[in-house]
């Protein structure tokens, strides 16, 4: 879609396209132009004649010649694809043609842009308005226009660092030629565009230039070659790539490629010492690191929601298409509780010794905190298959990250974090994606300040926090304003570290992982009534944690069974902490058929098989005391709801406005679009159930979920009783919380596809 709009607009505006330099890169921007039928005229130039015939030979130019002067005044597009040291000269012919590039529009392919840029200031006085750089982020290791590849900049990344006075039409048609080739365009400037691809492309190339060179000089080369594996081959692809152009390349970006050499020295010099003195631990955190992060470049590549943050594109699109009708049967395990999961790491990375975790949800909010331990020189082993291996460092191992701890959507990883942090003697700083940057964490700076912190934040108490180490904290007694198990747990993890007592009272119930995983770790935590209380300094000792199956995910498959006639569907082994069973008294009380199953208890937290059978709803006034317990389930709640016989009332649930969304405006924005009645409020909503007995309750429509995977999954599960199909849009962050809905969501019997993005 996108290639095609693009290429129209490409051919409208370039009549005659000149290429400057016919080799791998030239060639390939014009066999991929000619495949994607570009229908202007397209020449080019190159000091080697052979190179042109074989181009015309291959049908991807017209015409061409070695003469510059000759062939630039009849292009109106011109891209120099020479090594980027002899961009210079080139932009110097052209000056001379054309003093200020009037009528043409100038791009070039170059590696590193600071050198191009301040040759065309010195050239032109400044950079022309219609000279717009960039740089193809595609290559090979091989050369010349024989091996042009139409396929190239297909799904690759094009950086243009426009000027802040850069023509606005020259730069849509230099986006246009790239991403008619199927690229995607990005911009940014100059010098971060230097130091980016310093230490993503450039320093790989000299390390691998470097290890090749080193064996190659050794006496026993050809054995070394000869008997060389996998891992030769794959890490040493690149030292066959043309060496004048990374000549050029290392002497055009020498300090920013000096920048990250240093770093990657200091690198290696820590591994070499942990190789050096057997500290098996060191090499574990490092590699540990290492593995995590090569996979979440994995995850990039194939544009999951990860990349929100870390690359260099805007959010990838998942959206989901839900068939209308469906049904709920069978017996499934949805992934491990959120909320223990978190903890887990956390608290395994802060125990002596080793902590065993079973069932750990590998959800992208959960994989943040692993990761950001192994940042802090924890080691940490998986996870696979749901076991992950930490071995604690106690409660002051921790060491200072090298840079921002990145949490993803993840507020409880923020708020937790918060007070964890706020105890250590290194400063650190605490970043999320868009929507975590739009939450509140003045309620975690605030009393943490009270406690002795020193936190900075955004405006308004948004991320990112900025959190001073080396502060005493001193405990406190904190009546919760908002009743939240993040805030709680935030300043008890702070309490950790106080001198003296910590209390936390909560004005209503909240979920409680944290007390009970600190007391299996031998932590004492007392209750009195609703205030918990613990005292810092002493240790925690390493244990096993089996997580149990999130209620939370369940929820969406509770409710899916629950409005779905001929369901018959056992969710197994799922936690039912009563401060978390919020959805399963609220759906008895609609009268839904659910019944809990061999209740056990697991590793401190209660255990069930949750089988739910259809039957007709009724709605209810949700009981206030009940919404901490079900804060989570409000959206599959909400489509329970519409389902029902009569208006169900939610009130006392302003805490919903300030999640992953706004969820009140949210859901009431989607059920506005089925057509379900409902009046929102500050604080809640009364939804009028359609819950007649007949097929339908509802009708389909468009639904942008805003990123939020409750939001998603709720109104993927409202399609079971809707007319038509429910489109949902923005649904990558599912993957937050619940990475194998698509898969259990198919399997009970639901007809979801998913488009776009990486979607499992
Ligand atoms: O402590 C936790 O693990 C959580 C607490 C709740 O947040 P609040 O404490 O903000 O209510 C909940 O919404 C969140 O998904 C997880
Ligand atoms: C609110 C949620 O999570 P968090 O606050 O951790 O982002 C959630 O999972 O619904």
């Amino acid at each position: 879609m996108i290639a095609m709009r693009a290429d129209t607009a490409c051919r409208a505006e370039s009549a005659t396209l000149l290429i400057v330099g016919l080799g791998l890169i030239g060639g390939s921007l014009a066999a991929g132009l000619r495949q994607r039928g570009f229908r202007g005229r397209m020449i080019a130039c190159d000091p080697d004649a052979r190179e042109i015939r074989r181009g015309i030979d291959m049908g991807l130019i017209d015409d061409g010649g070695t003469d510059l002067a000759a062939l630039a005044p009849a292009a109106d597009t011109i891209v120099l694809a020479v090594p980027v040291l002899a961009i210079p000269g080139v932009l110097g012919e052209l000056r001379a043609l054309n003093p200020e590039l009037k009528g043409q529009t100038v791009t070039d392919v170059g590696s590193t842009k600071a050198i191009v840029r301040d040759a065309a200031r010195r050239l032109f006085g400044r950079v022309p308005k219609t000279l717009v750089l960039g740089h193809p982020i595609a290559g090979s290791e091989k050369s010349g226009v024989a091996a042009a590849d139409p396929d190239l900049y297909a799904g690759h990344n094009v950086i243009l660092t426009p000027e802040a006075d850069t023509d606005a039409g020259a730069l849509a048609r230099v986006r246009a030629l790239w991403q008619s080739c199927g690229a995607n365009v990005l911009e940014m400037d100059v010098e971060r565009h230097d130091a980016v691809l310093a230490q993503t492309s450039h320093l790989p190339h000299l390390l691998a230039f470097s290890l090749v060179d080193t064996l190659a000089r050794q006496d026993a080369r050809l054995d070394i070659f000869r008997y060389a594996a996998g891992g030769f081959r794959d890490f040493t692809r690149i030292a066959g790539s043309d060496p004048v152009m990374w000549r050029d390349i290392f002497t055009a970006n020498r300090d920013a490629v000096l920048a990250s050499l240093d770093d990657f020295e200091a690198g290696l010099s820590r591994l070499r010492a942990a190789v050096e003195t057997g500290d098996g631990d060191a090499m574990l955190a490092a590699f540990g690191r290492a593995s995590h992060a090569r996979h979440y470049f994995e995850s990039l590549l194939n544009k999951t929601s990860y990349q929100t943050e870390y690359a260099m594109q805007p959010h990838s699109q998942v959206t989901y298409r839900v068939r209308p009708g469906g049904g709920a049967r069978g017996r499934v395990r949805v992934p491990g509780d959120k909320s223990i999961s978190h903890r887990s790491i956390m608290l395994g990375a802060l125990a002596d010794g080793v902590t065993t975790v079973t069932g750990f949800l590998e959800g992208e909010d959960s994989l943040a905190t692993l990761q950001a331990f192994r940042e802090m020189g924890v080691a940490i082993e998986g996870p696979h298959q749901g076991r992950v291996v930490i071995h604690g460092v106690g409660l002051h191992g921790l060491k200072a990250p090298s840079g921002p701890i990145y949490v993803g959507n993840s507020g409880t990883a923020m708020r937790l974090f918060a007070g964890l942090l706020a105890g250590q003697s290194f400063s650190s700083e605490l970043a999320g994606d868009a929507s975590l940057t739009k939450r509140p964490m003045n309620r975690v700076a605030e009393p943490l300040r009270a406690m002795g912190a020193v936190i900075d934040t955004a405006e308004d108490g948004r991320p990112p926090l900025k959190i001073h180490g080396g502060q005493a904290l001193t405990g406190l007694y904190y009546d919760m304003p908002v009743a939240s198990a993040q805030v709680k747990s935030c300043l008890l993890l702070a309490g950790l570290y106080a001198e003296g007592e910590t209390w936390v009272r909560e004005p209503a119930p909240t979920r409680d992982h944290t007390e009970r995983m600190l007391g299996g770790f031998g932590y004492p935590v007392e209750r009195d009534g609703d205030t918990c209380r613990l005292t810092g300094g002493k240790r925690l000792t390493a244990g096993p944690i089996d997580v149990p199956a999130d209620i939370s995910s369940a929820a969406f498959f509770m409710v899916a069974a629950a409005i779905t006639p001929g369901s018959d569907l056992t969710l197994e082994h799922v936690g039912i902490n009563p401060t978390r069973t919020g959805i399963i008294n609220i759906l008895k009380l609609m009268g839904a058929n659910l019944e809990l199953v061999d209740e056990r208890e697991v590793g401190g937290e209660p255990v069930a098989d949750i089988r739910v059978r259809h039957a007709p709803l009724k709605a209810v006034d949700i009981p206030v005391e009940q919404v901490p317990l079900a804060i989570d389930e409000f959206p599959a709640l909400f489509i329970a709801a519409a389902n029902a016989a009569g208006t169900t009332r939610l009130r006392d649930a302003a805490e919903l406005r300030v999640k992953e969304s706004d969820r009140l405006a949210a859901m009431a924005d989607g059920l506005a679009t089925l057509g379900v009645a409902h009046t929102l409020l500050d604080d809640g909503i009364d939804i009028v159930g359609n819950g007649d007995g007949s097929a339908a309750s509802y009708g389909g429509g468009r639904i942008d979920s805003l990123g939020d995977h409750r939001i998603a999954m709720a109104f993927a599960v409202a399609a079971l009783r809707a007319s038509d199909d429910i489109v949902i849009d923005n649904c990558a962050n599912v993957a937050t919380s619940f990475p194998d809905f698509i898969e259990l969501a198919r399997r009970i019997g639901m007809g979801l596809d998913a488009e776009g993005g990486h979607v499992r």
